[in-house]
């Protein structure tokens, strides 16, 4: 298990690099990450949630099925990029690992096209939409150092920033 870096860390704010090669140790990060993810528990995961700025990202949208079963579908994105976006736009209640209980609607295009590379090595290109593209979008912010509360009102951010900025002043 990984520890989970928590608002105000600076490292939240780092752009991570790209992964050249998939290596040994790429695919041990990855396996860290889906333990650390189930754990939390989450949906997603950015290698810079562990302190490993590297565009790396593992994801479960594990679809219920009709009896109620679910059926893990875990997924890891290497290096990926935004290559298209809806107009349209959808609107969800986000959450964060790195912003514990902090919850406040998040609009942001409601299908996007995502290039990526897999575990593989092999370059994938897919539509996401629903909470897909709401993950992946989120995800994605991680590695270029976005957080979801930067898209929020000054004043609600001002707000969160301050809470969590008290809350590691009482830690030290
Ligand atoms: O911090 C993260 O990146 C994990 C996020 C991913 C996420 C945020 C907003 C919307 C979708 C995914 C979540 O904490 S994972 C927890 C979760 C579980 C079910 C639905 C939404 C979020
Ligand atoms: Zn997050």
């Amino acid at each position: 298990l990984r520890e989970i870096i928590i608002l105000p860390d600076k490292q939240l704010r780092l752009v991570s690099k790209p992964i050249e090669k998939v290596t040994a140790e790429i695919r041990k990060l990855a396996d860290d990450m889906f333990e650390t993810m189930y754990d939390a528990p989450g949906i997603g995961l950015a290698a810079i949630q562990i302190a490993q700025p590297l565009r790396l990202i593992t994801m479960d949208l594990a679809k219920r099925d009709e009896n109620g079963e679910t059926n893990p579908l875990p997924r890891v994105f290497i290096n990926p990029e935004i290559i298209g976006s809806s107009e349209e736009l959808s609107v969800y209640e986000e959450g964060c690992l790195s912003i514990p209980e902090y919850y406040e609607e998040v609009e942001r295009p409601a299908k996007v096209r995502v290039r990526f590379t897999d575990l593989d090595g092999k370059v994938h290109e897919e539509d996401a939409e629903g909470l897909y593209a709401t993950c992946i979008q989120h995800e994605i912010d991680h590695l270029n150092g976005v957080l979801f509360v930067d898209y929020l009102s000054k004043l609600k951010r001002d707000r969160v920033m301050k809470k969590f900025e008290k809350a590691a002043k009482r830690a030290e």
